[in-house]
């Protein structure tokens, strides 16, 4: 039980074990709020608006990997009950906490140090609220995948079935840190599925690498981040960028994020569309576990995980 975080954050001092090396701390915390990744209104899907909002999510997919979606479709009440059951979750007691504690990777249903995956009778809410929630976010993702494909020129179809069968909810509870300037809430990572849909509550931490630069992703009320994955990067032959970013912590408050993934099966085929890779496919093909094999190990490298999947040049 000692590893859990919340056993020890209330010392006031940071473990040791924490303290990033100097390179990869986040430096100055003064950042940017970045008000240039686009907001897209998904309000109206059809006729000339959708033609709009298709150009809107493939331009900023290009060009930073990241947007937001706002009239995306799940309900308010929705987003902030999930959000609620997560953060009750987090103040349960550390017993109860404990249970959940796996370091097994194969366990569907687990708890550990910066991550939690889990399925249980409490909160008494967390399975009402949870599916409901992930059966809201995996339409959402899949009606945001219809509307790449469609950008991309591919079937509106292309990202469904095997390509976007598996889900994880991953919840993140970041506490107040003793020197948020030596350590990260998560390191620098791109994620690797297809596409990432984030709450980030209303706190902020959540820094994208642009042109250079840590900018954060600025909370907005019902808004919900929604970033490119690794696989969805290959499948569109470097069409869409998937992009670098990391969590930093404050020293005064809480923040609770909820991150939903939707990722291929692990028998799936990963390789670009056959329609967008001219006479230069960047990638081979691959199953996605194997990318999984090498993503886990060099998480916070991002190059050297994709570089193992390139053809040569
Ligand atoms: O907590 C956040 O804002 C981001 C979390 C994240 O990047 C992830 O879970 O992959
Ligand atoms: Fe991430």
């Amino acid at each position: 039980m000692e590893k859990l975080v919340s056993s020890w954050y209330k010392n006031k001092t940071l473990p040791q074990s924490y303290i990033f090396p100097p390179e990869t701390r986040p430096g100055n915390l003064i950042v940017p709020t970045c008000k240039t990744i686009p907001v897209i209104d998904l309000d109206n899907t059809v006729g000339q608006s959708r033609t709009r909002i298709v150009q809107q999510i493939l331009k900023a997919s290009q060009e930073y990997g990241f947007f937001q979606v706002i009239n995306h479709g799940i309900p308010e009440d929705l987003m902030y009950q999930s959000m609620d059951v997560f953060k009750e979750f987090f103040e349960m007691t550390a017993e109860d906490k404990a249970m959940l504690y796996s370091l097994d990777p194969e366990s569907s249903c687990r708890l550990l140090t910066s991550s939690v995956n889990y399925a249980r009778e409490k909160p008494i809410r967390y399975r009402e609220v949870v599916a409901t929630y992930s059966i809201e976010a995996k339409k959402l993702g899949l009606r945001i995948l219809e509307l790449v494909a469609e950008g991309l020129g591919l079937d509106l179809g292309y990202f469904r079935g095997k390509l976007s069968e598996s889900m994880l909810l991953s919840a993140n509870h970041y506490l107040p840190c003793p020197d948020p300037s030596l350590t990260l809430g998560m390191s620098k990572h791109c994620d690797a599925q297809l596409l990432t849909i984030l709450h980030q509550g209303d706190v902020n931490g959540l820094q994208v690498f642009n042109d250079g630069e840590w900018t954060g992703v600025e909370p907005l009320r019902n808004a919900l981040v929604v970033n490119v994955g690794n696989t969805l990067q290959i499948i569109s032959n470097n069409k869409l960028k998937s992009v670098e970013h990391r969590v930093v912590t404050n020293s005064n408050c809480v923040r609770t994020s909820v991150g939903f993934f939707i990722a291929p099966s692990d028998d799936s085929i990963i390789e670009p569309a056959k329609s967008l890779v001219g006479n230069a496919a960047v990638y081979r093909a691959f199953e996605y576990k194997e990318f999984l094999l090498h993503f886990f190990p060099n998480f916070d490298n991002n190059d050297l995980v994709m570089e193992r999947f390139k053809l040569q040049a």
